[in-house]
């Protein structure tokens, strides 16, 4: 995928500096284009860092944290912790933070609350993103901060440079975006709640471009898929090129004032970056839904009196064998499975058998991820896994949250190339 957006002087996205993995650093490129943009010279993401090292450091202390290096990482004198220890009192319940034990009242077991004022809320994307309008619905009013990769969201969090990330996880016609998937993984966050966006893609262009202009339409590889079609009914056979999000696609056109190229972006990003909509409504299915996933340092605690979903992952060394087996222990107490995806198992990816003598086959090993339709809080929900257990070499719960039941409408049905929503 081509990356576009270190391109741009409007970036104000946290992102990683080009250091070796093992010495990255967030670095902050300043504010959006009403403050001068921040170089992106070495030096000048150096200084960025030691402005944001500071103000964690600085954090950490008003909030006495006790915490040291996590996951092996140490910034210099700053010590940036990944996942709380028992003893950090910032992150007990309310009562927790007093000497005197009082009893938990319920209001210590209510959910996360789902306004989000004064939530730093990190997503992956530049303003207009899908994903900034999914962590606004998810967390309204919060402080929305872009990032510029999903990795860097994640980190965001670990490192209490924001409060949640909010991340797509699956589109009802893109499929699974895998990349989340593997993070969900490799990282120690929690999902605490569910967001599902209804998506309306435009097509964006400079102002006074028209179709005939047009060689290549640009944006994230979703965006491209979930108009796939659309494009062809259009007479759009041009080259489609990915970039890192579908606003950053729209602001590269307007940065550079590419005039031969569109982009496929919401209706917010053209009025952020002053296009011109030539198609409105260019998603090929008009239920064109983004799932979402809302993760913090602390799991929820689960409850009973609303519909939960919770999301697992496990493996086992005999790989899909058990699958069956795992997915019986769910059947048997009648509990809807929402979701099953498999990403390679990047700790043994592959698993070689020896057959009798028939030679050596390699078996591809697998990690399962199973969203289903029930609360840890449930007994049936807690003994389905106790019995997966029994069949897995790894099982991780990532999140036993509320699902989502907000109504939606979805979109005016996709155009034909007769329709005369388009301007094309
Ligand atoms: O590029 C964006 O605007 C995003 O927010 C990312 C993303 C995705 O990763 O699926 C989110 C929603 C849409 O499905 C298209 C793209």
């Amino acid at each position: 995928m081509r990356t576009l957006l270190p391109s741009s002087p409007h970036n104000p996205m946290l992102r990683y500096s080009q250091t070796p993995a093992s010495r990255r650093r967030f670095i902050h490129c300043g504010k959006r284009s009403d403050s001068p943009a921040i170089g992106s010279s070495r030096s000048d993401w150096q200084s960025s860092c030691a402005i944001l090292s500071s103000k964690v450091v600085s954090q950490e202390q008003s909030e006495k944290s006790l915490l040291s290096s996590v996951n092996g990482h140490t910034n210099g004198s700053a010590s940036l912790n990944l996942v709380p220890f028992d003893d950090d009192t910032s992150l007990a319940p309310p009562n927790h933070k007093n000497k005197t034990a009082t009893p938990l009242s319920i209001t210590d077991l209510s959910p996360a609350p789902m306004h989000g004022s004064n939530l730093r809320v990190a997503y992956q994307g530049v303003p207009g993103a899908y994903s900034e309008a999914a962590a606004g619905k998810a967390y309204p009013n919060c402080q929305a901060i872009p990032c510029d990769q999903f990795e860097v969201a994640f980190q965001a969090v670990e490192l209490w440079i924001a409060d949640r990330a909010v991340l797509p996880v699956e589109n009802s016609l893109g499929g699974s975006i895998h990349r989340n998937y593997d993070l969900l993984l490799r990282h120690r966050l929690h999902i605490v709640g569910e967001v599902q966006l209804p998506v309306h893609h435009c097509l964006l262009a400079l102002p006074g471009v028209r179709k005939e202009f047009l060689t290549r339409v640009i944006s994230h590889p979703q965006g491209l898929a979930q108009c796939e079609h659309t494009l062809t009914k259009l007479g759009l056979n041009v080259a489609r090129e990915a970039v890192d999000d579908t606003a950053g696609a729209a602001e590269f056109i307007a940065a550079n004032g590419v005039r031969d190229t569109a982009a496929i972006a919401s209706a917010r990003a053209a009025e952020i970056y002053g296009l011109e909509i030539l198609a409105d409504g260019i998603q090929d299915d008009a239920s064109n839904v983004t799932r979402f996933v809302m993760l913090a340092r602390e799991p929820i605690i689960p409850r009973t009196d609303r519909p939960f979903k919770t999301s697992i992952v496990f493996a086992h060394e005999k790989g899909t064998c058990v699958l069956f087996k795992v997915l019986s222990a769910f059947a048997f107490r009648n509990i809807s499975l929402t979701k099953i995806e498999s990403r390679p198992n990047h700790n043994v990816p592959i698993r070689l058998v020896d057959e009798a003598n028939v030679g050596t086959a390699k078996h591809f090993e697998y990690m399962f991820y199973v969203d289903f339709e029930a609360s840890m809080a449930e007994a049936r929900a807690q003994n389905a896994l106790s019995e997966v257990q029994e069949f897995t070499s790894f099982l991780r719960v990532l999140g036993s949250y509320p699902m989502d039941m907000t109504s939606w409408s979805p979109s005016p049905p996709p155009p034909s190339s007769s329709s005369s929503t388009f301007s094309l």
